[in-house]
């Protein structure tokens, strides 16, 4: 099952929010479907986004809608993936050649995305056999898996594609609060793909490292500015310091659509604040505030390699 398509000249994509307990899929048919969608996290994750805003431009053509609306609109639905407005963008330059043209190139990124990220997994794999094999203990942060993206993952597609090679050990996952992508999502994968994988509290992850039960961190990226800053899930940054501290290799897994030539560095990039209330609950004492990003920069010098789907880049600002 795909975590995002297009079927009858309708998106169809597995409500996140839902899982790992029900796996349900909804049928979207309108552009603000589609961004309620988007919005509340039925369907998140930087690659999967970008298939999500290049097939929301193409049901908007099909809908007859104005498409340079609901191109911007989609956008907007959430700020700091670059792959959304990617997605968008990619859709929106058919807009003379008709709304079948449309849905023809939003077909072609959704099926690329699952080429593009096996080839970056196996990409990553080799690297990582090479300076660490033949078997290798790693520690993700959030969900950067199948879940992400249509049904190959970035960060977990490296993890596949070792576990094809018989060289993945244990994996070492952090529930990344507040909306539980890795207790609930990463683990429910590596279950199903039958990895062995221990869940830990988010601030234990540079414990982890420090107690050297990993060899390498592999992360998911947001955005990667040209520098070489990657822009990631909120608890990203210290778990590169603990990395560099550690000695061990942080390893960054995104397709070349998560790069951003555009954006100079990564305090250009706006980082998605999000509801207070999914951090305050009945714990917490009424007046109380929170302050709820959603993402946060780790600097290009903690990163070890970028590995994407044509190139390793490590170390050198991205041209
Ligand atoms: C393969 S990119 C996944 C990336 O997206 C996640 O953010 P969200 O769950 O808020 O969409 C997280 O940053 C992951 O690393």
């Amino acid at each position: 099952m795909r975590t995002i398509d297009w079927r009858n000249d309708r998106i169809v994509l597995i409500d996140q929010t839902l899982l790992p307990g029900t796996v349900k899929v909804i049928h979207v048919d309108t552009v603000d479907e589609l961004i309620d969608s988007i919005k509340r996290l039925a369907v998140r994750g930087a690659p999967a986004l970008g298939v999500a805003g290049a097939l929301g431009v193409a049901l908007a053509a099909k809908n007859g809608d104005d498409v340079r609306e609901a191109a911007e609109k989609i956008s907007k639905a959430r700020p700091t993936a670059v792959n959304l407005s990617w997605g968008v963008g990619k859709v929106l330059a058919e807009l003379d050649q008709g709304a079948e043209a449309m849905i023809e190139e939003a077909k072609h990124i959704l099926e690329d995305d699952i080429r593009r990220n096996a080839d970056l997994g196996r990409r990553g794999a080799q690297w990582l056999i090479d300076r660490l094999g033949p078997r290798i203990n790693v520690h993700t942060h959030c969900n950067a898996g199948a879940l992400a993206c249509v049904e190959w993952g970035t960060a977990l597609g490296v993890v596949r594609a070792l576990q094809e090679r018989g060289a993945i050990g244990h994996v070492y996952l952090d529930e990344t609060r507040p909306l539980l992508q890795g207790a609930r999502l990463t683990a429910w994968e590596l279950q199903q793909m039958g990895i062995d994988h221990t869940v830990v509290v988010d601030s234990a992850g540079p414990t982890v490292l420090a107690r050297g039960l990993v060899d390498a961190v592999i992360v998911g990226a947001d955005r990667i500015a040209a520098n070489g800053d990657v822009v990631n899930k909120i608890g990203t940054y210290p778990l590169a310091l603990a990395a560099h501290r550690a000695g061990i290799p942080f390893l960054v897994a995104a397709p070349e659509s998560t790069i951003d030539p555009d954006t100079p560095d990564g305090s250009q990039v706006e980082i998605e604040i999000r509801d207070a209330a999914e951090i305050l609950g009945e714990h917490t004492p009424d007046g109380s505030k929170a302050l709820n990003y959603a993402f946060d920069v780790t600097p290009a010098d903690l990163v070890t390699a970028i590995v994407t789907d044509e190139r390793i880049i490590n170390g050198k600002p991205l041209g």
